[in-house]
């Protein structure tokens, strides 16, 4: 897993490396320049004109450390420093003494015209990096303003200038298309909101202190291969059917049919020993063509589930796909809830009656999954003013189920109990559509089956779920990308996962 760290804790850690390794401040800002300009020399053309935009802080230091390693690759750069009410700090002055006479320096103080970067073709913007502690405004804002309005690639150094890190931010804020930030993923760039200012972002190694790293307590994560890896169980040579448990999914009603045979193809994907599918009629013939390897348990209704049989015999069930909300749906799933005291994953349909009948929400067991995607959980908890609040909603929401809830989208995040988050790292913009979540249904509920326990369950579930949607994208594309595409790729990401 990596850490993400907040702003506070990144500067200690710079303290930290600084002291332990030993490196001088500068030397260690140089390590920063050079990360950059390995990132970028192989991507960007040297016959492209760079302006980089440099604040007067220790990111602003960085853009002029880039500025003089890109002079040495060849590139055309022009520096603009903005000086606004910031006081310069050492690192920035000795990286501005070394490019005195060897570059041109444009300073910026008052005015700014909206079109100053139009000859550009490539923007470095190092005006604010997780030094920012209010929003921007003056000259800076404008400055920011011209940037955004420029037709050139923006690449921001660390952090896009004007966001917050680890908070909810306001004002000017540069809309970069790359971020190359040091050492950790910031909180904020796991937040849908601010993809409009992030753009792609990747994280470059300065080599910070790997003890000082280790020292560092933090409840946020972002999920590695590496990390899924190391909870994965690989399958013994003695194992059988037994081994990988017995779930039961409850799913699909008249007209949903669909979502059942996806969660249920990608339950036995995902490596389930035994499968029942709980079904009303007419899904009977549907479930036994479209997936001979589940047994099939008829609800006495024609369309909809109205009860569950006898629950004793599986160690899981998932429950919501393609359910419905009918009255005896909801008196089934309750009586699912008053009986069943192993995890439950629950998604979809039986997330929506959770939540217009709560009282059916303390009896939800423990360490159970829940999985809604935005809206579904704005109908569990409200409306929420930014993507920080939206997580502290769920881990609310964690807490007092004492159950994992998986808010899903880009980075889906995976809440548990103890207030840890961990953000998945896996999937891509193809997987937003139809059918994609009763997939991830069908997971889970396998995962669980197998004795994973419930956050590891997630943790796999998700990573496993977004890595098989990238094996689909790089083979076929992901404009074409469907459900069942993501179900059949399921093994080739277990196998690209298990590989040592
Ligand atoms: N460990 C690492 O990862 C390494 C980090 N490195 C780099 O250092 C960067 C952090 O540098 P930094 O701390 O000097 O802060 P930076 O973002 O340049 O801001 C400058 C100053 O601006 C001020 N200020 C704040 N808000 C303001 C506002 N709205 N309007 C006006 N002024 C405002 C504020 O001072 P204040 O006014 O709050 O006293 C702040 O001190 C980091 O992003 C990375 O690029 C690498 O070099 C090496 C290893
Ligand atoms: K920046």
């Amino acid at each position: 897993m990596l850490k993400i760290l907040d702003t506070k804790q990144i500067k200690t850690l710079d303290q930290f490396t600084i002291e332990k390794e030993p490196i001088a401040s500068i030397d260690l800002m140089e390590r920063a320049c050079r990360a950059f300009v390995n990132w970028f020399t192989p991507r960007i053309d040297a016959t492209k004109k760079i302006g980089i935009v440099c604040g007067t802080g220790n990111n602003g230091g960085d853009g002029l450390g880039i500025a003089r390693l890109l002079k040495d690759w060849g590139y055309p750069v022009t520096v603009y420093i903005v000086k606004g009410t910031g006081s310069e700090t050492e690192d920035f002055k000795v990286n501005h003494e070394r490019i005195q006479g060897e570059l041109k320096i444009i300073e910026i103080s008052n005015e700014v015209e909206l079109a100053l970067f139009e000859e550009f073709d490539i923007l470095i913007d190092a005006l604010f990096g997780s030094g920012l502690s209010r929003p921007v405004e003056g000259v800076y804002a404008k400055v920011i303003a011209a940037v955004n309005n420029a037709e050139a690639l923006t690449i921001s150094v660390d952090v896009p200038s004007g966001l917050m890190a680890d908070k909810p931010s306001t004002g000017e804020i540069v809309k970069a298309d790359f971020t190359i930030t040091f050492q950790f993923p910031k909180l904020a760039f796991l937040l849908p909101e601010n993809y409009k200012y992030t753009g792609e972002w990747s994280v470059v190694d300065i080599g910070l202190s790997k003890q000082g790293l280790r020292e560092s307590a933090t409840n946020n994560f972002y999920i590695t291969q590496k990390a899924v890896r190391r909870i994965l169980k690989p399958r013994s040579k003695f194992s059988h059917k037994g081994t990988f448990g017995h779930a039961l999914l409850i799913a699909g009603s008249y007209g949903k049919m669909g979502a059942c045979v996806l969660s249920s193809r990608a339950t036995l994907r995902a490596g389930v020993g035994l499968l029942t599918v709980h079904i009303p009629k007419c899904g009977y013939q549907i479930i036994q063509t479209a997936v001979p390897e589940a047994m099939a348990l008829v609800d006495d209704s024609e369309e909809i589930f109205t009860r569950p049989g006898d629950l004793s015999k599986y160690n899981v069930i998932g429950i919501g796909p393609g359910l419905g909300k009918e009255e005896p749906t909801i008196k089934a799933f309750a009586k699912v809830l008053e009986q069943f005291r192993k995890p439950l994953v629950i998604d979809a349909d039986a997330l929506n009656i959770l939540s217009s009948q709560r009282e059916l929400l303390h009896l939800i067991p423990e360490n159970s999954i829940l999985t809604p995607h935005p809206k579904e959980f704005e109908r569990l908890v409200g409306e929420w003013k930014n993507d920080f609040e939206r997580l502290e909603k769920q881990k609310q929401l964690a807490a007092s189920l004492k159950s994992i809830i998986i808010v899903k989208g880009a980075n889906s995040s995976v809440a548990t109990p103890e207030g840890q988050i961990y953000f998945n790292s896996s999937g891509n913009p193809g997987m937003a559509t139809g059918g994609t979540g009763d997939v991830l249904t069908g997971v889970l509920t396998s995962l669980v089956a197998q004795s994973y326990n419930s956050v590891e369950a997630a943790i796999i579930g998700v990573y496993l779920h977004g890595l098989s949607a990238d094996l689909v994208a790089q083979e076929r594309g992901m404009s074409g990308l469907i459900a069942s595409d993501v179900v059949d790729f399921l093994p080739l990401a277990y196998k690209k996962l298990l590989r040592a």
